[in-house]
């Protein structure tokens, strides 16, 4: 391959080598999300420092102290919190093979001991899996300077042997809020699977987001057989909608159509709503479980490896990247220019660059740049001109907003709204190549809503499955007052933003990488 090729001209460069003193532009282009434990060294390496600065590590508990510490900030509400005589049933969700008797079963179905299919409410998940034996390993994420092995753990998702919801006097509803995101329909559809699996009737849909709630829209109602093809397509069966009524309002509806299992379906907006829906539910003494399951398509949760919808976003995003290229690379002086989502995150804009292998500059939130200057994109930009006739750039919607004016614009939901950093990158460029008296063609893509309107792809797919499944069993088990805890984190970067502590989720934690990085901010 030729060494200015696209593949080769793009630089990725490792976590422990990003550092601002030790970058270089040309390695800024593409970087992955950088940590704060880190300090350059004399030879300009990075060494790991250990977190964590409070706690006393001559203190001989301190380990014992600190996984004490982790296990209480995971607590998860107990339905018996608030109503002491709550009493629990054998769960209805059967786990019981269906089908006719065979040699095995000669003498009957094996007890629920014997088969073992329920998960026991002391099951946890480590978050960790790698031993990092030196806080100079490549990534090294350590507590204590030695980096001793402290394990982590969080709940185990799924279906409990006792439950405290009788199926019959359930009345679920499922509402979808925020922006679209591939797999919401996935989400849908096994929810009320599951919910019918356990022995649910009564399922309804609220239409267009929290603003269902309020307005004149009647609601849906939901079987397995109005949703079983629902995931054929993308968007939401139900509609979403930004903004809407107020909690006090959103809890009134609730109790006048007597709702007492709720699924919200959003990001992290949707989850403070329902955090306080929830808190509202608890002053009122409503028995009723909230459960949230997190879409955000910009993969930027903590603790998760990976959101549904990030995948097929990633995916879908090679159209756009190819086009930009075969635009770019068909002009004489071609520039593509594509934007992909990420208001905090560059993770569908890294991804997306590193697998198509078509792009030179990849401008991610998490990194700060320049376009003017020597070190600046607009000279990189020239330089790639120069050498190999085009280059294709691939931009996160909430890289470079320093250089956009600030509207103070909010939408309904109170973001803050972005300019458009495609948009000014296209016409910076455009002039920057005309005063030298040598003009490109610069050709932009905004693909976000052909992205985010997609259906889920295979593996999105199989997330949504799991992620619906675990949130019935959530709802009904052992913790169904509420699954969706909020906590605060802070992008280093920008405005500290709410991540979502979803429990639904943490069966498919495994081998936890890019989001890792969120850790650092609880
Ligand atoms: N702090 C909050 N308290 C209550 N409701 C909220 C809060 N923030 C957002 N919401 C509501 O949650 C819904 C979705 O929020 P939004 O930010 O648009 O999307 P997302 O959930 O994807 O972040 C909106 O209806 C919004 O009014
Ligand atoms: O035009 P809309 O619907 O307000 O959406 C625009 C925003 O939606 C997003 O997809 C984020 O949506 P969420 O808030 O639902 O995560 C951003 O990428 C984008 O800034
Ligand atoms: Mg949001």
């Amino acid at each position: 391959m030729d060494a200015l090729s696209p593949a080769n001209g793009l630089k990725l460069q490792l976590p422990a080598l990003n550092s601002r003193h030790a970058r270089t532009f040309f390695t800024q282009f593409v970087s992955v999300p950088r940590r704060r434990s880190s300090s350059v060294l004399k030879n300009g390496r990075v060494r790991a420092l250990a977190k964590n600065p409070g706690i006393d590590f001559c203190d001989p508990e301190w380990k014992s102290k600190f996984q004490k510490d982790f296990e209480k900030r995971f607590y998860i509400p107990h339905i018996t919190d608030i109503f002491d005589d709550a009493v629990a049933i054998p769960s209805t969700f059967c786990l019981k093979s269906r089908t006719p008797v065979n040699e095995d079963f000669a003498d009957g179905y094996p007890s629920d001991e014997k088969w073992h299919g329920y998960i026991n409410n002391s099951d946890r998940v480590l978050l960790k899996v790698i031993y990092y034996s030196s806080p100079t390993s490549a990534g090294a994420e350590c507590i204590d300077p030695d980096c001793t092995w402290v394990e982590q753990w969080v709940h185990r998702a799924g279906p409990r042997e006792k439950i405290y919801f009788k199926p019959e006097t359930v009345n679920a509803a499922i509402v979808t809020c925020g922006g679209l995101c591939p797999g919401l329909n996935d989400v849908i559809r096994q929810i009320v699977i599951t919910l019918e699996i356990y022995g649910v009737k009564n399922i309804v849909g609220i239409p267009f987001g929290y603003r269902g709630f309020s307005e004149e829209i009647a609601e849906m109602p939901l079987s397995r057989k109005v949703v079983q093809n629902i995931h054929l397509s993308g968007g939401s069966l139900l509609g979403v909608s930004r903004g809407g009524p107020s909690v006090a309002e959103i809890v009134d509806s609730m109790e006048k159509r007597g709702i007492n299992m709720l699924f919200v379906l959003g990001g992290n907006g949707t989850h403070a709503g329902a955090n306080a829906i929830h808190n509202e539910c608890r002053k009122r003494r409503m028995k009723v479980a909230i459960v949230g399951v997190p879409k955000t398509i910009d993969n930027d949760i903590l603790h998760m490896d990976k959101t549904f919808g990030f995948d097929t976003a990633v995916e879908e995003s090679q159209r756009a990247i190819n086009s930009a290229y075969i635009e770019a690379h068909s002009a004489y002086r071609g520039i593509g220019i594509v934007k992909l989502m990420g208001r905090s995150s560059g993770f569908i804009t890294m991804q997306a660059s590193l697998a198509s292998g078509q792009i030179d500059i990849c401008l991610i939130p998490e990194v700060p740049f320049h376009l003017h200057g020597p070190h600046g994109v607009l000279s990189h930009l020239k330089y790639l001109l120069e050498k190999k006739g085009s280059a294709v750039v691939c931009v996160a919607e909430g890289a470079g907003q320093n250089f956009l004016e600030k509207t103070n614009a909010t939408d309904a939901s109170g973001n803050i709204v972005f300019g458009d950093i495609g948009v000014h990158i296209q016409q910076e460029t455009k002039k920057y190549f005309k005063a030298t008296g040598n003009p490109a063609d610069v050709k932009y893509i905004d693909p976000t809503y052909m992205i985010r309107a997609c259906r889920a792809n295979a593996s999105d797919g199989i997330l949504c499955t799991v992620l619906g499944q675990n949130a019935v069993s959530f709802s009904f088990l052992h913790f169904p007052t509420i699954i969706s805890n909020i906590i605060i984190i802070s992008n280093f970067r920008y405005d500290p933003f709410l991540a979502i502590h979803i429990f639904s989720q943490l069966m498919m934690v495994g081998l936890s990488s890019t989001n890792q990085y969120f850790l650092d901010k609880i």
